[in-house]
């Protein structure tokens, strides 16, 4: 006894061995409890036998698989025998220590004492010791309450509490029955709610509270007021459901006491009230129901009452073992001293081991604190590698992923114009499809074509094979024909060659034929154009009267009387107005003609300004080719001719372009500007100038003479007094070779710009001697030269009234050139000679005036160039002395000739010289001209050789001694004149009008 009150000293709630200098008492005291717990067990579970002072560790082996322990539960509960695992004593380790925790929650449930798992299987087994004897000892205790319980309770079952109703607790199987005639079960479960409410710690709470605060149903409440509220006397006139509604509801459960007493009151006072005494059954339900719930709460309060006592009991008994152990301490007995030490001596060696434990596990913690630093050192290092891992890892990641996106991209880009490029392939595929198809058709086409061809072709070879042997006879048969029709060919050819070669005989006969043709036309030709008026002319009026076929032209004064006023000219050819320029050029064409057989020809036109001069000659500006004029057509013409003959001929043709001006001759062709002039002699065709300019057509000769023009406009110094009274010569020389004999002839076309005629005349011609002399002396040059070239002179007519005067002037000095007379033939020829000797007399005088003075020039020309080298003459002035020097050797041999049959002389037609000339039939004149061109060429002069000299102080004889004679013939013919024996030509005009 003195130990269980140590223990219960100590701690009266939980059996702990180390509780210092008790625990020898305690010790004790669960032996004690130990053998009460084995025959507790023993007494459960017979077939046990477990001896009742087992030690501690048989109780644990046998507890240890947790079988017991899911017995006891079994039998608190049958229900939860189904949560535990196994029923059986020898349980198995995997289930047995969950069945330990059911077993410690269920009894911790209870409000009792439980262990750990630990406790049970390696700790002190006092706990678990303790647990079970609680278990015992609160079992045992509750089976005698819960008997007295249900004695006072009265058989009918009471309503739970409701906190206890989700207790899983079973009454203990070994449970008697109440003597009431109540099952054991009922009694059971009452018992359960008996025990739950004494041992439930939620009941201890709520029993300590004898009503409840509140209504916990709402309706149960309301109910429950709607009664308490009832007056006295109005218990009976409740309705039975109503009554019934309230009675199964849990109102009465929480219903106040007071209340219930109030109600039981209410009833019982209506009841006595009433007298009667019977009480309606619904009433009398209520008012049981009431006294039962009452009775129900006294028998808690009771029960309560009770369990404070036993509680004080046992608090009393705690503290009446604690003063015995205090004063068994207090009395100190030396048996109980030693047991004490020895329980000392094993709590210090319990408490060394458990020191030595502790170091142990202190060792262990710092090992495993070290351990874990390193790990940590290790962990936190790993930490870091594994950041800068994952750090790499990102950056590796980005790369990548940016990597990825740019070859994601590429990758799309590339798939893209794989894709187009398939596309395209595709595209490209079904077109080459499309042509092979087509092709292999036409192939096919082709093949069958050329199969067709092939039998054809073998079909044409047969036939080719036997026309072959039809033409190979044929051809034998043709060759002998052949060789036929060569032999006759050979004997026709020989004929034509025969033909040929008297072709050239005839030619030439041709050509001697021609020019006679021509000579019978005269080689002096005067034709006559009247221009059309202009816009702006006075069209009515015209001094033309009439135009014959045969070059008659009468012209009108417009002064004087019809008869008086009209004047008759004749031509070769008067044009009118309406003729075009062809008609104008087909008179002029066989003159080019002859230019190729090796003559000269002259063109002029002569009229007063604006008669149309220039564009006879050269057609307007801007000509079309209907509009050319004289010029171009005749170089047409010439070129033309000299392509005809290029079989027979051979031609070259160069030009010159001289301006006369105040008896002065300049080259307008020269090439470096000079302005040198040289002195004018009307003579010859053969100027002073020796510069040739080679051409090959027509616009080359019309470009020399467009450069010639602009030299002489940019020679002039006063531009218009010059042109107006200069005369401008353009020359073709043509040089042609006979391809077959080699003989050379040589002919030339002047082409000559006049001034304007009535310039001249108002200038120079007063009087018609002086302006014989003056005016004529140029003209002198060309129509002199009629002798030896053919000349053709067109007279230009103005129609207007005001511009008769010129107009008649201009015809009667054509009519003087024309030598073309009215009259009989013979005064003609007359005419002619008496013009022919003014004209000569008029030359000879000039020249005679300026031999001295040019003789002396020429000596002293010739004595500074004594030691001239001729070499370096260029080849043009080389070619042109060299003619010259035949020529002028041919002519003084003729001349010679000439001078020694001078009494004789007659008409020569002179043969066809190499030049080409026809040679003048008066042989004295010829010889003075031929000196003065001597004289005048410087050329010449200045070669310096004997016989030039000889020649020339011979001709110089011969011309002084024919002006002589040409004095004495001009003073004959005076006489001859002055008695009327002779007229002269303008008398006889004058006579005939
Ligand atoms: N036969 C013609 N048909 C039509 N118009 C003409 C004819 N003859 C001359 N004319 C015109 O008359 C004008 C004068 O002619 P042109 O210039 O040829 O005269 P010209 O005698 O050469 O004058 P100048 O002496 O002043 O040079 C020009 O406008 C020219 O076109």
């Amino acid at each position: 006894m003195k130990l269980g009150a140590l223990l219960e000293m100590s701690n009266g709630d939980t059996p702990v061995s180390h509780r210092g200098m008790a625990g020898l008492y305690i010790d004790a005291e669960m032996a004690k409890r130990r053998s009460d717990v084995i025959e507790w067990l023993n007494s459960l579970f017979p077939g046990l036998r477990m001896p009742v002072d087992a030690s501690e560790e048989e109780l644990r082996a046998r507890l240890l698989n947790g079988s017991l322990l899911c017995g006891i539960l079994r039998r608190l509960s049958p229900g939860y025998s189904n949560e535990m695992r196994n029923d059986n004593y020898d349980s198995t380790p995997e289930n047995s220590s969950e069945n330990i925790t059911k077993f410690v929650s269920v009894v911790e449930n209870m409000g009792l004492p439980g262990f750990n798992v630990f406790d049970l299987e390696q700790g002190a087994v006092s706990a678990v010791v303790y647990c079970l004897w609680s278990l015992k000892d609160h079992l045992l205790s509750d089976v005698c309450q819960d008997g007295n319980s249900l004695v006072r309770s009265g058989g009918e079952g009471r309503a739970k509490p409701k906190v206890l109703q989700s207790t899983r607790f079973a009454p203990l199987s070994v449970v008697v029955g109440d003597g009431n005639g109540h099952s054991p079960a009922s009694i059971g479960e009452q018992r359960r709610h008996s025990f739950h409410e004494l041992r439930s710690p939620h009941y201890s709470q709520n029993t300590h509270i004898s009503e409840p605060s509140t209504p916990q149903s709402p309706y149960g409440g309301h109910k429950f007021h709607d009664v308490f509220q009832l007056k006295q006397g109005h218990y009976y006139d409740i309705q039975a459901s109503k009554i019934s509604d309230m009675m199964k509801s849990n109102s009465l459960d929480n219903a106040p006491t007071q209340s219930l007493l109030s109600i039981m009151n209410g009833i019982l006072d209506e009841s006595i009230e009433r007298k009667n005494g019977d009480i309606p059954q619904r009433v009398s339900s209520l008012l049981k129901r009431v006294a039962q719930e009452i009775e129900r709460r006294i028998a808690t309060q009771a029960e309560h009452i009770h369990n404070q006592n036993n509680l004080i009991k046992t608090r009393e008994e705690k503290y009446q073992s604690r003063i015995r152990v205090l004063e068994a301490l207090a009395m100190g007995t030396n048996e109980e001293t030693q047991i004490v030490m020895e329980q000392l001596q094993l709590l210090k060696t319990e408490k060394h081991k458990i020191e030595e434990k502790n170091t142990h596990d202190e060792e262990n913690i710092g090992r495993l604190l070290k351990e874990k630093e390193k790990n940590d050192k290790n962990t936190s290092e790993l930490a870091k590698e594994l950041e800068t891992i994952k750090r790499a890892y990102k950056e590796q990641y980005r790369h990548m992923e940016t990597k990825s996106k740019e070859n994601q991209e590429e990758f799309e880009q590339k798939l893209k114009e794989v894709e187009s490029y398939l596309e395209e392939s595709r595209s490209r595929m079904k077109e080459l499809e499309a042509i092979s198809e087509s092709k292999t058709q036409n192939w096919n086409h082709k093949e069958h074509v050329f199969q067709k061809f092939i039998n054809l072709q073998q079909q044409s070879v047969k036939e080719l094979r036997s026309s072959y042997d039809s033409i190979k006879h044929e051809l034998a048969v043709s060759q002998k024909k052949w060789c036929e029709e060569s032999i006759a060919f050979g004997k026709r050819l020989k004929v034509l060659t025969d033909a040929a070669d008297n072709y050239h005989s005839i030619l030439a006969e041709n050509r001697k034929l021609f020019n006679e043709v021509q000579e019978l036309k005269g080689n002096i030709r005067v034709y006559c154009r009247i221009r059309p008026f202009l816009s702006g002319e006075d069209k009515k009026h015209t001094t033309i009267e009439y135009i014959g076929e045969n070059g008659e032209l009468l012209i009108a004064n417009p002064s004087k009387q019809r008869k008086d006023g009209q004047r008759m000219f004749k031509f070769n050819k008067v044009f009118g107005p309406a003729s075009t320029q062809e008609e104008v050029f087909l008179d002029t064409q066989p003159l080019i003609r002859s230019v190729l057989d090796g003559y000269n020809v002259c063109i002029l036109a002569y009229g007063q300004t604006g008669s149309g001069k220039t564009y006879t000659m050269s057609g307007p500006n801007g000509a079309s080719d209907e509009e050319w004029g004289v010029n171009c057509r005749a170089l047409n013409d010439l070129f033309q001719i000299s392509r005809n003959r290029r079989d027979t001929y051979m031609y070259e043709v160069g030009v010159q372009m001289i301006e006369i001006y105040n008896e002065q001759v300049r080259d307008l062709l020269a090439n470096d500007g000079s302005q040198k002039k040289y002195p004018f002699f009307p003579c010859d065709l053969i100027t002073p100038i020796n510069n040739m300019h080679p051409v090959a057509s027509t616009n080359d000769v019309l470009k020399q003479m467009q450069m010639g023009n602009s030299n002489r406009a940019v020679g002039a110094t006063a531009l218009n007094e010059r042109s107006s009274r200069s005369h401008s010569i353009m020359t073709v020389h043509v040089r042609g070779v006979d391809l077959k004999t080699g003989a050379t002839l040589r002919g030339s076309l002047h082409l000559v710009d006049l001034a304007g005629s009535e310039r001249v005349e108002r200038s120079e011609a007063i009087d018609s001697t002086h302006f014989l002399s003056k005016l004529s002396k140029s003209f002198i040059y060309f129509f002199y030269a009629g002798g030896h070239a053919k000349t053709l002179m067109f007279v230009q007519i103005n129609p207007e009234i005001g511009s008769y005067s010129e107009t008649l002037s201009t015809l009667k000095f054509a009519e003087r050139v024309s030598g073309v007379e009215l009259g009989a033939a013979k005064s003609q020829k007359e005419g002619k000679d008496i013009r022919d000797l003014m004209e000569q007399i008029a030359t000879l005088k000039d020249v005679i005036t300026n031999k001295d003075e040019e003789i002396e020039q020429l000596q002293q020309l010739r004595d500074t160039s004594s030691g001239y080298n001729g070499n370096s003459l260029s080849h043009s002035a080389s070619y042109t002395i060299e003619h010259k020097r035949n020529f002028y050797e041919e002519r003084v041999q003729a001349n010679k000739k000439v001078a020694l049959d001078q009494e004789n002389y007659s008409d020569q037609s002179g043969e066809h010289s190499e030049s080409g000339s026809q040679w003048s039939t008066d042989g004295r004149r010829h010889l003075k001209l031929q000196a003065i061109e001597l004289t005048v060429d410087p050329e010449l002069v200045s070669l310096g050789d004997a016989d030039s000299e000889e020649r020339l102080s011979e001709i110089s004889d011969g011309i002084i001694s024919m002006a002589t004679e040409t004095d004495a013939s001009i003073t004959s013919l005076t006489d001859l004149n002055l008695h009327g024996q002779v007229k002269s030509p303008e008398d006889m005009k004058d006579e005939k009008v």
